[in-house]
């Protein structure tokens, strides 16, 4: 189909602003019927809608293991080379995520609750921005490059779900994680091999700045409170306090771009076509950047089996489709929030919701009910000047213990516990660094506060049937009562942390407050409210599970009741995993490329 050249000429300038693109979109879109003569017709054996941390996996295991396909991924955002390469430098992971370019621009829902503490008070927590990548390598792209799996625990969870599940024991997660993994460790022990993989793409390394003075600083403060180190926290034990390791390679940032995305894009043939002096087909991964994906196209002939067929997706204007050749699938790579979107704009969502929205319901399944997350709250001190590394990425030290569910300080017993709940990861800043551009004024440490089980649920649910909309963000945190005191337990220990030597002694360490207003019960009145809320792992919404229990998808990722559709990506985690969500997401995609090679060759 070719849009109006005149409308497209008169708002090409607009294109880049998101207000204006669904403005656009409404205006002269929206009306499917102006424009039922869409003439395009592009066949792909799989087609892979979004080039974040999955989909750039998916798409090199894809056109590496089986011969002669070829696969188009749409991108929503561009490539990643913009913004003078802010995204590649690790120092300025903390401003990578405000550059709105790359952003979806999301913010949360606003939430009401009464306090768990007075519950005479009722609390209100205003929506916040809520980031995530719209570029090659999606949220991989501007996350703060910390490698972090989880432990073998929740992955033995997945597997338990069922026989069928067992594919996603720790064994076979371990392979994949392994298999992903590229670790430049120097000088690595046996036990270190064990855990680890050396010949993936994503490159994994020690903090490139070493260790320096208040880094070392805080270590040693959380060791005078009988907090074990822990040299490696994906391997044999997660707890302790030690050195986060890092998606970083040469000193840049390693994305899955990087890693996977830019190595398929090498793999081009011309595979000869069966007719004599036939076109060949070219074998590739063909990227399409600035390609919205709008919804799935299904099969109208056989309605009753929501046979995916292709896509619709709206690029440079124009509302284009792609299908997809017999054996081929649709793979939605959108990420946590945006591929429950797609779906439920695909009429696979709930009932109640899609019916609100005018979406003729397909296939009824709590598509957006588990929405998952690490709550996080954080807070602040002062110390001397230039004790930090302009280098530094901001998030170098990681501390995880048990919290106490009472909202005591944890015990010696809490930092020896080997299922820890709890992860708080430093943040040191100067004003060159401005890590939450607001406290200018000083040189401090933020010790940032992660509940990695929370046992407070959220959901997300279409705002309208318009694909450029935002999704309604529901995140309900500390709805239930023990996450609240678990956050407050461990504020308590980074207080306690904080006036330890020789932080409090040598860099001259004192807190300002914890910006959490869910946190003020633990705090001596002198706080601030700003910045509490950042948090950045929505995963579960398309959850992998049995129908019954309240799974949108089966062992194999595919979407119950429909044929030819994946998904796979952070939404499907059943459970979120106890750490960062970039590795395992990652690791899904690695293993989804095997269940999807298996089921082609058998095909
Ligand atoms: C600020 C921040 C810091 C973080 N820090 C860490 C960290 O240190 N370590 C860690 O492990 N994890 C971290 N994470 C989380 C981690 O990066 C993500 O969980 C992970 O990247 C999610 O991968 P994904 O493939 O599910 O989604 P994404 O990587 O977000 O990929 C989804 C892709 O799909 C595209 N897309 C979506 N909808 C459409 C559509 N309709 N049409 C076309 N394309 C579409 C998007 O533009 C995007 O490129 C952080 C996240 C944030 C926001």
């Amino acid at each position: 189909m070719s849009q109006n050249p005149s409308i497209i000429e008169k708002h090409q300038e607009d294109l880049t602003n998101d207000a204006k693109i669904r403005e656009f979109w409404i205006k002269n879109v929206c009306d499917h019927n102006k424009h039922s003569n869409i003439k395009t017709k592009e066949i792909y054996d799989f087609i892979i809608v979004g080039a974040g941390t999955a989909g750039c996996v998916l798409a090199r295991e894809l056109i590496y293991c089986i011969p002669n396909i070829n696969i188009l991924v749409l991108e929503a955002g561009g490539p990643d080379v913009s913004s003078n390469g802010l995204v590649y430098l690790p120092c300025a992971s903390f401003k990578s995520f405000e550059v709105r370019d790359h952003d979806w621009g999301y913010i949360t829902q606003e939430q009401r609750k009464s306090s768990s503490v007075d519950p005479t008070k009722e609390l209100v927590m205003e929506g916040f921005s809520y980031p995530r990548g719209k570029i090659w390598g999606g949220t991989s792209s501007l996350n703060t490059m910390v490698y972090m799996r989880g432990q073998a625990k929740e992955y033995n969870d997945w597997a338990a779900q069922g026989p069928e599940y067992k594919i996603w024991d720790w064994d076979h997660c371990l392979e994949a994680f392994k298999a992903v993994e590229n670790n430049s460790r120097e000088k690595p022990d046996e036990t270190f091999k064990k855990f680890h993989g050396f010949n993936g793409l994503l490159h994994v390394q020690d903090s490139q700045t070493g260790i320096y003075d208040v880094m070392s600083g805080l270590i040693d403060a959380a060791k005078n409170l009988g907090i074990p180190h822990n040299d490696d926290f994906n391997g044999e034990r997660q707890n302790g306090v030690g050195k986060f390791q890092f998606t970083i390679k040469d000193g840049k940032r390693c994305s899955l771009a990087d890693g996977y995305l830019r190595d398929a894009l090498k793999k081009v043939e011309l595979h000869p076509d069966s007719k004599p002096n036939g076109f060949g087909k070219v074998v590739a991964v063909n990227v399409r950047s600035f390609a919205h994906v709008l919804d799935i196209i299904w099969d109208e002939e056989n309605k009753e089996e929501n046979i995916a067929i292709g896509v619709r997706y709206f690029c440079n204007g124009v509302i284009r489709e792609a299908f997809i050749a017999p054996k081929g699938e649709v793979i939605l790579c959108g990420g946590a929030i945006n591929s429950p979107q797609i779906l439920m704009l695909s009429g696979i969502g709930p009932k109640e919701n899609l019916k609100a929205n005018n979406i003729k319901v397909r296939k009824e399944l709590p598509v957006g009910r588990n929405l998952l997350e690490h709550p996080l709250c954080c807070i602040v001190a002062k110390s001397t000047p230039n004790a930090i590394h302009h280098w530094s990425n901001g998030a170098e030290v990681g501390i995880l213990f048990k919290a106490n569910v009472k909202g005591n300080i944890p015990c010696k017993e809490d930092f020896f516990d080997e299922n820890p709940d709890f992860q708080i990861t430093d943040g040191f800043f100067d004003p060159a660094i401005d890590l939450f551009n607001k406290h200018d004024k000083f040189h401090g440490i933020a010790l940032v506060c992660g509940l990695n089980v929370p046992s407070s649920v959220g959901y997300l649910e279409l705002n309208s049937s318009n694909p450029f909309d935002q999704p309604r963000i529901n995140l309900n945190y500390f709805e239930k009562s023990d996450d609240l005191y678990r956050m407050i337990s461990s504020l308590k220990l980074c207080r306690e942390i904080l006036k330890q030597p020789p932080l409090s002694t040598v860099y001259d360490v004192k807190e300002i407050g914890i910006n959490d207003e869910f946190g003020q019960w633990c705090t001596n009145g002198d706080m601030s409210d700003e910045d509490w809320e950042r948090s950045f792992h929505p995963c579960g919404t398309v959850k992998m599970a049995p129908e019954t229990k309240d799974g949108v998808v089966d062992h194999r990722l595919r979407v119950y009741g429909t044929k030819n559709l994946r998904v796979v990506d952070a939404s499907i985690f059943p459970y979120i995993p106890r750490g960062n969500t970039n590795a395992p997401t990652a690791m899904v995609a690695w293993r989804a490329s095997r269940l999807i090679i298996e089921d082609y060759k058998l095909s």
